[in-house]
């Protein structure tokens, strides 16, 4: 017996490699996961490169975070769950250590309420407002509440010092909003000291 259905397996498969092979995650660093209709979350295992999942060993977790089956779940599965239970219409959940996005994450002077500007309008479209987490070791999870807080509002955080983590109501639309942060962050430190005009109304 498969431990969970194959269509979402194939997709987090697919997408991880995509990431993976674009540079967008590196390493071992990064985890996905979707939710099934069953209300279980399929997620990646723990230690995984995203280049190279298999679809017969991903893990299976409930809304709590804890392991029902597969390999041992990411460390961030408790951050999964925490999401999931915030954003009832939330189908996927990304985090990546994309670099830009990271390196925004190690600024000095990031508005924790919102760490990147609305360069674009297709960063307006698929991020918007992306408030900045406070520092924890990946897997602490004292970043819980805080991430269930902040996902309650907002589709999209960064954690510092660390990365984004970014859900959508498919993991198609998530990928694709994780994608346009890292784009975005990448553009805020191309135009670092130079004078920006935002996109559209800046309120
Ligand atoms: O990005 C990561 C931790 O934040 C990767 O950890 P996992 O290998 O446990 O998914
Ligand atoms: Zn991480």
């Amino acid at each position: 017996m498969t431990p969970h259905p194959a269509e979402p397996a194939a997709q987090l498969v697919a997408t991880g490699r995509s990431l993976f092979d674009r540079g967008r995650t590196h390493g071992s660093t990064g985890n996905l996961s979707v939710r099934l209709p069953d209300g279980r979350v399929l997620v990646t295992p723990t230690g995984a490169s995203l280049g190279a999942l298999d679809p017969e060993a991903l893990a299976v977790i409930d809304r709590e975070g804890r392991h029902l089956a597969g390999p041992r779940p990411t460390k961030e599965a408790f951050l999964h769950a925490a999401v999931y239970r915030a954003r009832p219409e939330a189908g996927a959940v990304v985090h990546l250590h994309a670099t830009h996005a990271v390196a925004v994450s190690c600024l000095a002077d990031v508005d924790p309420a919102d760490a990147l500007p609305p360069l674009t309008a297709y960063y307006r479209m698929r991020v918007g407002r992306l408030p900045l987490l406070p520092y924890h070791a990946p897997g602490d999870l004292a970043l819980g509440p805080l991430a269930e807080a902040a996902a309650a509002d907002h589709h999209a955080f960064l954690l510092a010092n660390h990365g984004p983590v970014v859900a959508g109501p498919s993991l198609a639309a998530a990928t694709d909003a994780a994608e346009e942060l890292e784009e975005t962050a990448r553009l805020h430190l191309l135009l670092h000291g130079h004078r920006v005009r935002l996109a559209g109304p800046t309120n």
